[in-house]
């Protein structure tokens, strides 16, 4: 059953379900008896962290990172730059990075758990020491892609032992890693050319990279990472269309303050749309390289109000949720979200530029047209997207394919349709290990500001009833 969000009279009021403390394991989505209203304060962005803890340690000195994102992914990467020899200090103001000497100077193991930024990112920096570096990672890791990124380290002269072109591999590099002209076939994930930029300076002969695909995703990503780079005053020339020069030199090292991450902000905005709410998410970046920026113009044209004032972004449902036609090469990150966006708006949504998504956490794809439908959804892949048809829809289990963002897709549903169970919120801590407690905060913070409400309302009541029709106090 699909709940008006303007209707508050059907649903238990959330603080009468079973809210359980779990972090892991199947989780009774909670439901949104009311319009959602309340603040939401959001982690630091796992793709900032991860490259300025990439860019630490490959700098001329020791750097600070502050508001760095604490969780599976960029613990996975903190304990990888570990095992290339680089020194992390973690105390609870931040972080101090101090680069080894030489990287990757004696053999070691890196776990990648289910991160591409780490399968993608540190492969690179092993190929700029002797060490053979063994990469592995979740069961489920060995079904991403990564064949591109491993021939261009073969092409820069680093050895690389692998069965399959996927995790698990061996990359065996060199101090003096030339470095040189490559051309890469970034189609499959932007991180590929991510992850060479990044140590592109540090090459005797810097990196002249073209990509030469059919498609290219994500490539705000790819302007972060260029970004980055400069600011810690690396040359890069991209004047040319698809090809980034990287001349050789330095990397400077260089403090920063971890912005709060937009595509996990997502979800707590869509939280508003699709209920008739209010939700604000403070510290919003005013100019950002973060991809997930965009949900403010795909929750517009939703139908919703959005607006960012002094620094915080509130968006407030409007009680439409048009159907919408979005092409998310940039932004893919964000198609599990909008497509539970989808599921409950008035009209038919497309989704368009995500086929590479199908090589992520799982493939996103099959995975929302399974879950939406299994709701009761119309929901269809196309070659490279999403039609969502919407219905009616039921409670049921949502499977999360051990990826985060299915989760928050979940989740949003269950706002809105009872008994959605997810299998397991546990897939949450790849990047928002907080997510369950914000999510049912949000929640309770909606209901406090509803009873006040209720209650301005009646003390408003009794005081027009205390005045007599002449104005005078009884
Ligand atoms: O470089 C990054 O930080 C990322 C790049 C993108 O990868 P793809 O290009 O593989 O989609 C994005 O989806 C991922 O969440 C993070
Ligand atoms: C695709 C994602 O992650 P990863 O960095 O593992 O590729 C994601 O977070 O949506």
């Amino acid at each position: 059953m699909t709940k008006d969000p303007m209707d508050v009279t059907s649903s238990p009021h959330p603080s009468s379900r079973p809210r359980r403390a779990v972090d892991s394991g199947p989780w009774p989505a909670p439901i949104a008896s009311e319009p959602l209203h309340a603040t939401v304060v959001v982690p630091g962005s796992k793709s900032e962290t991860n490259r300025a803890l990439v860019l630490a340690a490959l700098a001329d000195g020791p750097s600070r990172i502050v508001g760095g994102l604490d969780a599976r992914d960029t613990r996975l990467m903190r304990d990888g730059l570990r095992a290339l020899g680089v020194v992390i200090d973690e105390t609870a103001d931040g972080w101090t990075v101090t680069p080894p000497q030489q990287l990757a100077a004696a053999s070691a193991s890196v776990d990648c758990g289910l991160a591409g930024t780490v399968m993608r990112f540190l492969p690179p920096l092993a190929a700029l020491g002797p060490g053979a570096i063994r990469f592995h990672g979740d069961d489920q890791a060995n079904d991403r892609p990564m064949g591109p990124l491993l021939d261009a380290l073969y092409d820069m002269g680093a050895d690389v032992t692998v069965d399959a072109n996927t995790l698990p591999f061996t990359v065996t590099g060199r101090a003096d890693l030339p470095g040189g002209r490559i051309r890469v076939d970034s189609s499959t994930s932007s991180q590929y050319l991510s992850g060479l930029l990044l140590i592109g300076a540090r090459c005797g002969r810097g990196l002249d990279i073209e990509h030469v695909g059919a498609t290219l995703p994500s490539r705000p990503h790819i302007d972060m990472t260029v970004a980055m780079l400069r600011e810690r005053g690396v040359r890069i020339d991209d004047t040319q269309p698809n090809r980034w020069i990287v001349s050789p030199g330095a990397i400077a090292a260089r403090d920063i303050v971890i912005e709060p991450d937009l595509s996990n902000a997502a979800p707590f905005l869509a939280a508003a749309a699709i209920t008739g709410g209010e939700v604000t998410v403070p510290n919003w970046p005013i100019s950002t390289n973060q991809p997930g920026d965009r949900i403010r113009s795909i929750l517009t044209e939703f139908g919703a109000r959005v607006i960012l004032t002094d620094g915080a972004l509130t968006v407030t449902g409007t009680g439409v949720l048009h159907g919408v036609d979005l092409d998310l090469t940039d932004v893919s990150e964000l198609t599990p979200v909008v497509a539970a966006v989808a599921a409950v708006a008035r009209e038919a949504t497309h989704i368009r530029g995500v086929a590479h998504i199908r090589g992520h956490e799982t493939d996103r794809l099959a995975a929302l047209e399974a879950e939406l439908n299994g709701l009761g959804s119309s929901t269809k892949q196309t070659a490279d997207g999403l039609v969502v048809h919407p219905r009616v829809l039921h409670g049921g289990d949502w499977r999360t394919y051990a990826d985060h963002r299915m989760a928050h897709a979940g989740a949003l549903l269950g706002l809105l349709v009872d008994d959605i169970t997810l299998d397991d919120i546990g897939c949450t801590s790849k990047t928002m290990p907080e997510f369950p407690i914000l999510w049912t905060q949000m929640i309770a913070d909606s209901d406090e500001w509803s009873d006040r409400r209720i209650a301005a309302e009646q003390a408003e009541e009794t005081r027009n009833d205390q005045v007599t029709p002449d104005g005078s106090a009884h």
